[in-house]
């Protein structure tokens, strides 16, 4: 189990948020939406404990799986090395990287599609690259709970379908708690069973997908109209979609 209670974060004199509580059980997956500079990241480092809580508490196993926004450039390691260190809580004593630490990275490597990355400088790689890695370093922890932060930011839109693919695999797996942060309301919809708003004005509320995610709580969260929209998937099935109505949508 994965969550807050009651907790409050405050930078001086500005209160990000105050009184959140939620908990992500074993087996559940929570998506975070909210607008740029909402407190979505403090949210999850406060979750982890990075972030000092001015009020409340949080739960959090000794070690989290954690995906940050940013991966800082690990100047001349490889991927495998980057994946090996989500292995620091296994290692042995002088933290000497063993046989079965390298085979569970190049596991976590194998399981995000991303095995081509193994040798490869992570100092060189693409943003999307990196991702991929990070993705990997948090599995190889081996923890149940993962922590994802845009773990989509940096992907082209195949990249973003595989990296969802995936995370709805782990949540069918029904063995980690798991969150992540997202600015498309469509990433919910693959990947999350619950979702937790995080309003304009300082209010947050949490419910599950089908009772969030709907036009006019979104319209409210990011002040653009939002609608649901049939799409065609592959093998002809509908499925949907919720989208926001640019302007530029109408002159198309
Ligand atoms: N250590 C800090 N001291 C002061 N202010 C901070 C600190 N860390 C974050 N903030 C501020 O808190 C606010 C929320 O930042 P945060 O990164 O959590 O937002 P976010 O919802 O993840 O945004 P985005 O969607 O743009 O990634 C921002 O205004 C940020 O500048």
């Amino acid at each position: 189990m994965i969550g807050l209670e009651n907790a409050s974060v405050t930078f001086g004199q500005r209160t990000l948020f105050r009184n959140v509580s939620f908990s992500v059980p074993v087996g559940r997956s929570l998506a975070i939406l909210g607008p740029n500079g909402r407190g979505k990241t403090t949210l999850l480092r406060a979750l982890l404990g990075f972030q000092r809580l001015a009020d409340g508490s949080r739960h959090a196993p000794k070690v989290a799986g954690y995906v940050p926004q940013h991966g800082a450039s690990q100047a001349r390691l490889s991927g495998l090395d980057v994946v090996v260190m989500g292995r620091a809580a296994h290692l042995g004593l002088f933290g000497q990287p063993r046989r079965e630490d390298r085979d569970a990275a190049e596991g976590a490597l194998a399981e995000v599609g991303a095995s081509a990355l193994a040798g490869l400088r992570y100092d060189r790689m693409s943003g999307g690259q990196r991702q991929l890695v990070l993705i990997a370093r948090a599995l190889a922890t081996g923890s149940q709970a993962l922590v994802f932060d845009e773990p989509t930011s940096a992907l082209d839109l195949g990249n973003q379908a595989k990296t969802l693919e995936l995370l709805d695999a782990l949540r069918l797996r029904r063995n980690y708690a798991i969150i992540f942060t997202t600015h498309d309301p469509n990433h919910a919809l693959a990947a999350a069973d619950d979702v937790l708003m995080m309003m304009p004005g300082g209010r947050e509320v949490h419910g599950t997908v089908a009772d969030m995610i709907e036009p006019e709580r979104l319209t409210e969260l990011y002040g653009v109209p939002m609608r649901w929209v049939d799409v065609a998937g592959p093998v002809g099935e509908t499925r949907r979609a919720i989208l926001p109505a640019f302007a530029g949508i109408e002159a198309a």
